[in-house]
């Protein structure tokens, strides 16, 4: 996305906690912080219990925040929930239709509600590629279909912003690849805005254009996709029959050489010094390591130099058998984000502890 893009939705620093049955405080929103850029579909990711489904429920006005404030389509919510709500289409803890009935039946009795003629109802299930189905019963329909059908019956309002909780959630490689080319002909062929939220990064990472990920509550992530792919760093694999020499000569200068299972086998996978010291006690280490330019080098490149390392390997007699570089792919991208987040959050809590 070149330009800034238009911001459909803000969620500021939402809270919301609730009573559990024992009558503990339970917090769902810790200060939730979202964007929802128009135009766009956005995956919203979380572990289970991270907060993803209470925050589409604030928007929905399904819940009402403690503290913080929503604005979306230009209004701020609660006031104005009628005119966001006439905006918006969802499908939140799995549609609930009559099994009895066909799948178009059920739709004509969704779409009363919302004033859907009979044209209006064929173009949601073709949109969902139910047509061929719609004269069956619910009842017969696979998980992916009755999914689909929950998308259509959210279509009928004719939305700008479509939220969808968890659409995938138990769906098989097939069915959650056709409810991702789904979303994407919504954005592309509809122009419109899709939220879609998933404990499951693969579920989303090929059609999101936009990742905000939750943690207990809080968003520790929030970027367009080619903004993230940029911030995350490369790394170095080397492929090599004797990895444990590998290892101990990248070592000796201060390189991290982890031993990983990749696609072609085993495999080092190679992270530059970082900080502190190259290692002066370490047993490959050479003479000049201890130059205090040198040691104190805290700010080094964040993917290891492939030809140095192919220098350090092959002086010792230890030849590659391939060397390349990586790039960090979404998964390596959210793994992180949720370390670091946690590592913060321990951190926090061992200051409040001590
Ligand atoms: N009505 C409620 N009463 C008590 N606690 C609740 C209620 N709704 C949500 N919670 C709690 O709030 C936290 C966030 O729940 P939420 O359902 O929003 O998470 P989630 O990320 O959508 O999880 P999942 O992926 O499992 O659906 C959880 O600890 C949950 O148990």
């Amino acid at each position: 996305m070149g330009d800034a893009p238009e911001i459909l939705v803000r969620f500021d620093q939402v809270h919301k906690s609730f009573r559990t049955s024992r009558g503990r405080r339970q917090v769902a929103l810790d200060g939730f912080s979202m964007s929802i850029p128009r135009g766009a579909v956005v995956g919203l990711l979380g572990p289970n219990g991270s907060g993803k489904t209470t925050a589409l429920k604030t928007l929905l006005g399904l819940v009402r925040p403690d503290r913080g404030t929503i604005t979306a389509f230009g209004r701020g919510l609660p006031a104005d929930q009628r005119f966001v709500a006439r905006r918006m289409g969802a499908l939140i803890e799995g549609p609930a239709f009559t099994g009895s009935l066909t799948g178009e039946h059920n739709l004509r009795l969704l779409g009363e509600l919302h004033g859907a003629d009979r044209s209006e109802i064929a173009d949601a299930l073709s949109l969902v590629g139910l047509d061929g189905a719609a004269r069956r019963s619910y009842s017969g329909y696979s998980l992916g279909m009755k999914q689909r059908l929950g998308v259509a019956a959210a279509l009928l309002s004719q939305p700008d912003l479509l939220v969808l909780d968890e659409p995938m959630n138990g769906l098989d490689p097939e069915a959650v690849r056709h409810m991702r080319e789904l979303l994407k002909r919504l954005r592309d062929e509809r122009g419109m805005t899709v939220v879609v939220s998933s404990h499951i990064l693969s579920e989303v990472e090929l059609v999101s254009d936009w990742v905000t990920i939750v943690r207990n509550g809080r968003v520790i992530c929030d970027a367009s996709v080619p903004e993230l792919l940029s911030q995350g760093t490369s790394r170095l694999v080397v492929r090599v029959h004797d990895a444990v020499t590998a290892q101990s000569v990248l070592a000796g200068h201060g390189y991290t050489a982890v031993p990983a299972t990749g696609p072609a086998g085993p495999e080092l996978q190679v992270a530059p010094p970082v900080s502190g010291p190259k290692g002066p006690n370490a047993p490959d280490a050479p003479d000049d390591s201890q130059d205090p330019d040198d040691s104190q080098d805290t700010d080094g490149p964040d993917t290891a130099d492939g030809s140095e390392v192919l220098k350090l390997l092959t002086d010792r007699a230890v030849y590659p058998r391939e060397l390349l570089v990586e790039s960090a792919s979404l998964e390596d991208i959210y793994v992180a984000a949720v370390r670091a987040a946690d590592a913060a959050a321990a951190q926090q809590e061992s200051r409040h502890g001590s």
